[in-house]
Order: C-alpha cells, then structure tokens, then sequence
C-alpha cells in the first residue's frame, strides 16, 4: 500500500520512470533517483515530436515503449515526495502528454544492485494509436531523420546523443542495439555533411 498524505488522500510519495530525455534532464525537484530498468518493453524510436525535437514538417524521432515480454528497457526513477509529487506531476503532464502525446501507466521498477526491492513506477508511454507515432523504420531512416530535426527544446541528435551517453555511463552492461545502431547512423550523416563543407 503507498504511504498516502491522510488529509488529501494524495501519494505522499511516488517513483516516477524516465528512459529517455527524463533520464538526463528530469527538470522536477526530486528526493532521489536510481538507475534500474523494467520488465516486458522495449526502448523504440517510434514516436514522433513536433514540439520539442521536431516541428510539423519535420517531425523528430524520440523514444516509447513497445510491449515485449522477452525484453526490458533501462533507465532511471525518480522518487518524488510531498509537494514534489504535484508539482512534478503538473509539470509532466504538459511536458510529456500535452505537448509529447505520452500517456501514463504503472509499472515494477527494478534497482539495479544486488536484493534491491522493487517499486511500482509511474512511465509515461506514447501507444501506436497517438497521432504523432510513426513506428519502425530502419536504424539508417530514422538516423537521417534524427540528423535533419530540431526543435523548441533543441536538436534532435542531443537527445540521441545524450541518452546513448547515459547508457554507456550508466549502464554499461546492456548492449542497446538499437539505439547504438541509430547513434552510428546520425553520426555519419553527420560526418558527410562535415566533409561536405
Ligand atoms: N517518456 C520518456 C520519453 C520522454 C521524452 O523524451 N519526452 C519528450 C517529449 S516528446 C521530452 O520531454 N523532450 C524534452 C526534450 O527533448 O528536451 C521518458 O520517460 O524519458
């Protein structure tokens, strides 16, 4: 049972699970984080965004999660406390559903570390059914996207960029094909660009 404030009968703390720009730039108050991931998804560059890293002509390309009972995707979960839960909620809910289109579940967290409960977490997931869900396309297609895009928050390669950097960093015991593969793909688009000059 979550503890629970007995006046307003809100969370009095809650776990909130990044595993894309949340992982490196939360931007809400936070008690603490851990690095840990979930079970039955996987991490996808299949969701559109014409806010923050794309426009409506140019959509960028920023991460979901895709149903996947062998895989599980790594991140970090924040716990928020007091005050910190509606605010952090209040934020994100603009951030991530109004202008991202992510809607909210629950899921078990997993600390990483040895005998380390686990925690119900609150995600944020952007399902096929929302209008700015582009889907699979190959690591080449979606890297010259990710290369050309940018928008109100920035380019869309920092956001690539910094999550490969978060996974390398922080865990480098998982092989993250996917993103690894989109990564190699921006950053020769990239680098013929530059040559180019
Ligand atoms: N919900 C995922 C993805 C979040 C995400 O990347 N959301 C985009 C909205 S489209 C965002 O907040 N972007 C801010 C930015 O790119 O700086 C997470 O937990 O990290």
């Amino acid at each position: 049972m979550k503890p629970q404030d007995i006046t307003t009968g809100k969370p009095s703390s809650l776990w909130i699970f990044g595993y894309g720009s949340l992982v490196w730039k939360p931007d809400f108050k936070y008690r603490r984080s851990q690095v840990g991931y979930i079970q039955g998804y996987k991490r996808r560059f299949w969701h559109g965004d014409n806010f923050h890293r794309g426009n409506d002509k140019l959509p960028g390309r920023v991460v979901t999660l895709i149903e996947d009972d062998d895989e599980s995707t790594w991140g970090v979960a924040f716990e928020v406390t007091g005050s910190q839960v509606e605010e952090s909620l209040k934020y994100l809910n603009v951030r991530e559903g109004v202008r991202g289109g992510y809607v909210t579940k629950m899921v078990e967290f997993f600390p990483e570390g040895e005998n380390q409960p686990s925690v119900q977490a609150l995600v944020y997931i952007a399902t096929a059914d929302n209008t700015l869900y582009l889907g699979p396309a190959s690591s080449e297609m979606i890297g010259v996207q990710i290369a050309v895009c940018r928008g109100k928050s920035g380019h869309n390669l920092e956001y690539l960029l910094r999550l490969a950097e978060f996974m390398r960093s922080s865990c480098p015991q998982v092989e993250d094909h996917h993103l690894f593969s989109i990564e190699a793909a921006a950053l020769t688009v990239v680098s013929y660009v530059l040559a180019s000059q």
